[in-house]
């Protein structure tokens, strides 16, 4: 049987935590310094090293079966290919910029401006359906030094601290798009290749789910105990066993981890004690 051929980003953001997510996953890379492509020793995988902007091309050709990347690059280039998952990670916007010290009520400011921009099929696309023209300067990189230098009235480009407008004296005014990582399909995916796929993406979503979710483990007295397991969503229901202290119990459970210091003051509050905390590694529901 051929193999899945997987492209990730060759060196950047996304290059890390793409080989953390395969690494999860179970999958060994046998991952030679400065290689192109790469095997997998215990899956059915061929890694592809390539620049994320590359990647749509290659996915629209065929010349790999999947892709780790940036959705805003496929909102940008690849608006044919499917995404299969998003991946949680590589979290930003692409937004539009402007000088800090000018006056912004509204999108009306870049009619007829010249925007400096890495992304100019998502600007085009969103400024022509608010019917507003402007002259884009295509520029692959630094694109926030644009206005500085009198190149641009104003940019698009991605933020996610700000930090980067900040420096260069700029203010965000709109956001055109949000994006992660995805995981994105081949639109020439063949039959033969289907069932690998499927099996990749379970273990992402085991992944995925374990990476939002902690086991807890806490002791509590009996008659708490009814009171403490109300607030507990769980996987199905908690488990509770017996202490060797007459009375007590040991209680375990799952919490999603963006509700997870909320309930556990609720639960120091109702009496739960000796509370432990666990990563988990995969989540097969
Ligand atoms: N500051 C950021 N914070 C979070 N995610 C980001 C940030 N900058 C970029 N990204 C995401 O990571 C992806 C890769 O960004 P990176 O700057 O490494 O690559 P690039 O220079 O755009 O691509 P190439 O591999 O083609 O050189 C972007 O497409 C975007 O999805
Ligand atoms: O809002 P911030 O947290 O400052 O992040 C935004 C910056 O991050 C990215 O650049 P990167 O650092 O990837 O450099 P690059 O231009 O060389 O790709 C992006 O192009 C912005 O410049
Ligand atoms: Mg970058």
């Amino acid at each position: 049987m051929s193999k899945l051929r997987i492209a990730i980003q060759k060196s950047g953001r996304l290059n890390q935590d793409s080989l953390k997510i395969l690494k999860d996953c179970g999958i060994s890379i046998d991952n030679g310094k400065d290689q192109l492509k790469a095997q997998a020793s215990n899956f059915d995988l061929e890694v592809y090293y390539l620049r994320n902007g590359d990647i749509p091309q290659y996915l629209r050709d065929g010349v790999v079966d999947c892709a780790i990347i940036g959705e805003n690059v496929l909102i940008e280039k690849g608006t044919d290919i499917t995404i299969a998952e998003k991946l949680g990670f590589s979290k930003c916007r692409v937004s539009l910029a402007i000088p800090k010290e000018q006056e912004y009520s509204s999108l009306n400011y870049f009619k007829n401006k010249r925007i400096a921009t890495s992304y100019p099929n998502t600007v085009n696309n969103f400024l022509q359906e608010k019917g507003i023209s402007v002259n884009l300067h295509k520029i692959n990189g630094s694109v926030e030094i644009a206005p500085n230098i009198g190149l641009a009235d104003g940019i698009c480009d991605i933020v996610s601290s700000g930090s980067t407008l900040f420096k260069n004296n700029l203010k965000e005014v709109e956001v055109l798009l949000t994006s992660e990582a995805v995981l994105a399909i081949s639109p020439q995916l063949t039959s033969d290749k289907k069932s690998l796929l499927s099996k990749l993406q379970f273990r992402i979503q085991s992944v995925l789910k374990a990476r939002n979710y902690k086991y807890v483990l806490l002791n509590a007295p009996n008659d708490k105990l009814d009171d403490i397991v109300s607030l507990l969503p769980g996987m199905k229901s908690p488990t509770i066993l017996p202490l060797v202290e007459e009375g007590w119990s040991s209680l375990h459970t799952v919490i999603n981890k963006n509700k997870f210091w909320e309930i556990i003051d609720e639960l120091k509050e109702k009496g739960a004690e000796g509370i432990l905390v666990c990563p988990i590694e995969k989540m097969v529901l």
